[in-house]
């Protein structure tokens, strides 16, 4: 499965450093289908002049969470997502609760530009051939809860 839906995100002092990166590889991101927070959509809309970008609410406002719940349902192959280790955030929960999620569902996350060229740089972005394993989750949803 060739990677076809990213979600884009970052905190205001990594926010630069993202729409930089994605300015600069902005061929290999033309064939795909990106999602991002609110204000980081809306900077990297006003910067690649692409108007397709699927803007969720801000991430402090649910944005994170939106973009979890995407994850969750299969929506999102990547998550992109530069966060600042060096400032506390009002929605700590809602970015750790992102972070399981895509860990939870076996999805490839980049935390920072360098992990972010490694992946978009992979030949498993574009193979279809190549399908993560999904995880199964029926030993979870099938255990005995006495009522
Ligand atoms: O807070 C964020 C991620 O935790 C990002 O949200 P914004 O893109 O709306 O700034």
């Amino acid at each position: 499965m060739a990677v076809k839906s990213v979600a884009l995100v970052a905190h205001d002092n990594k926010k630069k450093e993202l729409v930089d990166w994605v300015a600069e590889n902005r061929t290999r991101f033309a064939p795909l289908k990106l999602y991002a927070t609110g204000t980081t959509g809306r900077l990297l809309r006003d910067n690649l002049e692409r108007d397709d970008i699927h803007c969720l609410l801000s991430g402090p406002l649910g944005g994170d969470q939106q973009i979890g719940a995407k994850i969750a349902e299969g929506e999102i192959d990547l998550l992109v997502f530069f966060w600042d280790p060096l400032e506390p955030q009002p929605h700590d929960p809602d970015i750790k609760a992102l972070l399981r999620i895509a860990a939870l569902w076996n999805i490839p996350v980049a935390c920072n530009r360098a992990t972010a060229e490694f992946i978009l740089t992979s030949a498993y972005m574009t193979d279809d051939q190549h399908h993560p394993k999904k995880p199964d989750f029926s030993d979870y949803t099938g255990r005995p809860v006495s009522t």
